[in-house]
Parts: C-alpha cells; sequence; structure tokens
C-alpha cells in the first residue's frame, strides 16, 4: 500500500464567523496516496480553491486537520509545508523575467547555477515558452502567464503541487499538449499533485482520481471509470458525462416475474425480474419513487420499444446527438453514425436494464447500477 500524501480529515471552511459565515467547505475528509493525480472537479462556487488554498496554507482551516505525510500541518505559515502551488491569478513577480521567476523557485534548493538553467530550460521547453523567457509579466498575454505559474510550480521538488485550473487560459489545441506532457512529467518523477478544475475533461486525461464537489459537499472520490460508470449520486451522474446522463422520475411496481418503472405521461417501461439481481430488487420494491438514469450513448432505437418524437437531430461531425420528447422530458440519444430523423418522426427506443442507474427518488443516492446494487 503506497504512502499517504495528504490526509484531509473532517475539514470546514467558514469565510466570517465559524458556523455563521459562508459555509464553503463542509466536513470534507479524504486521502491523497504519494505518486497520485487528483482533480477537485466541480462547478464554480463548490469550494474547490478554498480546499487547494487550505492545503497550501493560504487560508485558515476553520475546523478539522490537514496532516502532509503524517504530519499535521493546518496551524502551519505555507513556507513550513513543502507544497508548491501555481495559482488560477498567476502571481509573478512583476519586476522578475518569465526566466527569473522560474528559476527564484530553486533559490532555497541551493543547487548548482548549471542545474538550475538546465531545468529551468527544460520547464521552458516542456510549456512552450521559451521564446518568452526574456519578457517580464507585464508584457505577456494571460496563457503564458499562467504556463509561467505552472512552470514555477512544477520545478519545485515539493512534497505536494497544487495546480488551480492551471490550463484555463490556454486554446483547446495547447491545452491538450500540454495535459499528455504534464501528466507525464509529474509520472516520471513521482511527484503528487492535485489539481483544480471545472473540466471534466481535464480531469478525466489527467487523474488518477476525481473529487467530485458540490456545495461545499465532497459527492464522490473515486477513478474516472467509476464515476462514470457508478455514479454514488443523482449530482456526480447528471454532473460528470458529455452529454449528460438522461433522468426521468418514475413510480416501480412489480410481481414476482416483473419489474415495472411508470414515467410521466403514462410511458412504462417493463422488465423480467431476472434483469434485475434479488438485492436490486429488494431495494427497488422498497420504493415507490425513483429517479432513472441512463447514458445517451447506452440509449439504442429498436423494434418495439416505446415511442419518442425527435425534438432535434444534429450531426457533429463524428457522432449524432438526437434530443427527443419522452416521457415529459427530454431523452438524448448519441449515435455514431449519420442519422436521417425527421424532426417530428417518431422512435422507438430501448433502455437495456443493465444500463438503468436508479437513484433514490428523495436522498438522489444511487440504488444500483444495472444489475448490481450500488
Ligand atoms: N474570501 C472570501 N470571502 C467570502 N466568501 C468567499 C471567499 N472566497 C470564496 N468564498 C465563497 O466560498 C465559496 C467557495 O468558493 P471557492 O473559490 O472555493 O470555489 P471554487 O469551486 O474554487 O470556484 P471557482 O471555480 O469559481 O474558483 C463560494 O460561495 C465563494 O463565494
Amino acid at each position: 500500500m503506497s504512502e499517504t500524501a495528504l490526509f484531509i480529515n473532517g475539514v470546514d471552511k467558514f469565510y466570517g464567523p465559524i458556523d455563521y459565515g459562508v459555509h464553503a467547505v463542509k466536513q470534507l475528509t479524504m486521502d491523497v496516496k504519494k505518486g497520485e493525480i487528483i482533480a477537485l472537479l466541480g462547478s464554480s462556487g463548490c469550494g474547490k480553491t478554498s480546499t487547494l488554498r487550505m492545503v497550501a496554507g493560504f487560508e485558515a482551516v476553520s475546523r478539522g486537520t490537514i496532516a502532509l505525510k503524517g504530519r499535521e500541518v493546518q496551524t502551519f505559515a505555507p513556507v513550513k509545508r513543502n507544497v508548491a502551488m501555481a495559482f488560477e491569478g498567476y502571481s509573478l513577480y512583476p519586476p522578475l523575467t518569465v526566466r527569473e521567476n522560474i528559476a527564484f523557485a530553486l533559490k532555497a534548493s541551493k543547487l548548482a547555477q548549471s542545474v538550475v538553467d538546465q531545468k529551468v530550460a527544460d520547464i521552458a521547453k516542456l510549456l512552450e515558452i521559451e521564446d518568452i523567457m526574456g519578457r517580464y509579466p507585464s508584457s505577456i498575454s494571460g496563457g503564458q502567464q499562467q504556463r509561467a505559474s505552472l512552470g514555477r510550480a512544477l520545478i519545485r521538488d515539493a512534497d505536494l503541487h497544487l495546480l488551480d485550473e492551471p490550463m484555463g487560459q490556454l486554446e483547446p489545441q495547447l491545452r491538450a499538449l500540454l495535459r499528455g506532457r504534464i501528466k507525464h512529467f509529474i509520472k516520471e518523477r513521482g511527484l503528487t499533485a492535485i489539481l483544480v478544475t471545472h473540466d471534466q475533461t481535464e480531469a478525466n486525461a489527467l487523474a488518477d482520481r476525481i473529487a467530485v464537489m458540490e456545495g461545499g459537499v465532497l459527492q464522490q472520490f473515486d477513478t474516472p471509470q467509476m464515476i462514470k460508470e457508478r455514479p454514488a449520486n443523482l449530482f456526480t451522474g447528471t454532473f460528470v458525462g458529455e452529454p449528460p446522463m438522461n433522468v426521468f422520475s418514475a413510480g416501480i411496481s412489480g410481481t414476482d416475474d416483473t419489474v415495472s418503472f411508470g414515467l410521466n405521461e403514462g410511458v412504462k417501461l417493463d422488465y423480467k425480474a431476472s434483469d434485475f439481481s434479488h438485492a436490486v430488487r429488494a431495494e427497488l420494491m422498497k420504493r415507490s419513487k425513483v429517479m432513472l438514469g441512463i447514458r445517451p450513448y447506452a440509449v439504442r432505437r429498436s423494434e418495439g420499444g416505446v415511442g419518442a418524437k425527435v425534438a432535434v437531430n444534429q450531426w457533429l461531425g463524428d457522432q449524432t446527438h438526437i434530443a427527443a420528447d419522452f416521457a415529459g422530458g427530454t431523452m438524448v440519444l448519441v449515435e455514431h453514425d449519420r442519422t436521417n430523423l425527421a424532426i417530428g418522426e417518431t422512435v422507438a427506443i430501448r433502455l437495456d436494464p443493465g444500463s438503468l442507474h436508479v437513484f433514490d427518488g428523495d436522498s438522489g443516492k444511487a440504488i444500483s447500477h444495472g444489475q448490481e446494487l450500488a
């Protein structure tokens, strides 16, 4: 079992008085193993940056503990934590050139000048900023400043690297290129990194595990694959995945041989009892109302399926997105071929029981994913 690099235990963050101010992070507990890349993923205001800044020591922890390599640090000044951070707001030193800004991060390391020069040159190449190394922060673009800030963090030999929206200002092609290089750089050196992002593609591409946050609460902390295949709740299910998961509220009924979901507008989805495990059936039958989720890629058109009326049919160059009126809502389907469907046409769709995600109607907690209990 690999060493724990960071352990955040029961952390709360209030801006203003404890229990009365803005409750930005709520009872956060999570661990990061040495060598892992973690993404904090969530929408604006969910508490990602507050979490990162508490780990770095730029924000006070209101409650709970933060341990780095087993040592509690929540009361330590940032310089005592051996954490390197690339800030969303860049925070480069204006009187220093980009080269000096990056090299400054190695000042405490007492490395020979030739070693520093080589490291700085390598980072500049990695981040495609070789041509601006002699310029001052005020004379370069936001995207260039962002890369300089990233370089200043990555060059350090720290126990933990914290990257706040490190590529938010870059155009998509450069972002995709740097994503691959940065991941390689981090993995090759065995660094441990936490990346804050609201971009799920970035989180999926870079992270070993993703911490999904909403409203200051950690919703799920797992591998990208598990988050996609086994979302812990309705929030994660609909937040992660593009296009988002289709969700419909449904009543449940059944016999020894059948399970039926009753959706709005009289739409009924009938399944054989054997389509679900005994344990899933038992959980479903305890409830009268659930939320039924299915990913757009898993919705199939099939004879004998339930009718849905095509409202939008869009070819995106490599796949077709179809939105159809279904059970008082919209069902989105993704197909890989170019599909000639007229607006208003009725299609028959099938929801394979193995692709259904069922969530509790009140709490939103996942009950089952396909055959298995959540
Ligand atoms: N200095 C502050 N004073 C008061 N409230 C703050 C302060 N900083 C953040 N907040 C509030 O705390 C909550 C979490 O903010 P935080 O910046 O951590 O979110 P975020 O997920 O990083 O958002 P973004 O992606 O927009 O940066 C928000 O409601 C925000 O308005």
